[in-house]
């Protein structure tokens, strides 16, 4: 793999992905372009931008994207990869995007999507708009719009899977958790692909719809609420070990705090 300077890594990486977080990772941010205004980049510490580690000898890649605007004061997506682009052993999508709480209208929700492929099998599909009220409910026009016929019928996948403790804290009613069912037409793959940016979609324009300026009471509410979810999900064993055994115990806590999970102030 040529050492990522931009485009030449992302399409080197992009190229040996596996289709779906390929078409995902293509369409997330095509969705973005179309839908947000004053896309800017946001620039990663320490050009975090490209990272490569070893896992038992296998080569461990790292590649992140990362814009910001008016709405959002982070959007980032990462494409992550374990092994060789012929025979990878793990493929990983990651996708959250943080809303600006003091400039959205109120409790705007956490936007979150991970895709897990083993040795070419998608295991992990998982997509969720999760709440920062207190009340931990999604604000009525988000319901309304998850409920309409289209995205239920999006929903519906052969094998959905449980939870864990941290994720039932944080993740809606509207969230979707699957291993996709392997069909020759790859129907559930592509449904999930629609499903997520269906859901991205009516995202950025429900985000970035006038609004009344959140007060200082509600604004401090939403922050709360983001950074519950950001704890909960550094709760996530699965993420941190993979990360330990590319970087370390200390480069992978600071990754996640960091880059992945960070606060808000
Ligand atoms: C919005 C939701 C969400 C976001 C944003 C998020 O980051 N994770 C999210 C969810 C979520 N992920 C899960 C699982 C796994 N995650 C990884 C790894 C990585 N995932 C990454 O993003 C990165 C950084 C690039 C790495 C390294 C692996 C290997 C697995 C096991 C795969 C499997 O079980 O088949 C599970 C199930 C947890 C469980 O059952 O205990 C849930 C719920």
């Amino acid at each position: 793999l040529v050492a990522a300077s931009g485009a030449a890594g992302e399409r080197t990486l992009r190229q040996a992905q596996h289709p779906l977080i390929q078409e995902l990772a293509t369409g997330i941010e095509r969705t973005w372009k179309m839908e947000l205004r004053d896309l800017e980049t946001y620039h990663l510490p320490e050009d975090l931008g490209y990272v490569e580690g070893k896992l038992e000898g296998e080569k461990v890649i790292i590649e992140n994207v990362c814009h910001q605007n008016p709405a959002f004061r982070k959007m980032h997506l990462e494409l992550a990869r374990v092994g060789t682009s012929q025979s990878a052993s793990l493929d990983i999508l990651h996708c959250v995007m943080f809303p600006r709480a003091e400039r959205v209208s109120v409790h705007v929700p956490m936007f979150g999507c991970d895709i897990v492929a083993g040795r070419g099998a998608v295991s992990a599909a998982i997509v969720d708009l999760s709440p920062v009220s207190a009340s931990r409910a999604l604000p009525v026009s988000y319901r309304d719009a998850l409920r309409s016929p289209d995205l239920v019928a999006l929903r519906q996948f052969r094998q959905p899977r449980e939870l864990p403790a941290w994720g039932r804290s944080i993740f809606s009613e509207f969230c979707v958790f699957v291993r996709p069912a392997v069909t020759t037409d790859h129907d559930e793959e592509r449904r999930f692909v629609e499903l997520v940016l269906r859901m991205l979609q009516i995202h950025c324009r429900l985000s970035q719809e006038a609004h009344a300026e959140p007060n200082a009471e509600q604004v401090s509410e939403a922050l709360e609420g983001q950074r519950y979810y950001c704890q909960k999900q550094q709760e996530n064993d699965k993420t941190r070990r993979v990360l330990e055994s590319a970087f370390g115990k200390a480069w992978a806590e600071r990754y996640i705090s960091t880059v992945l999970f960070d606060m808000p102030l």
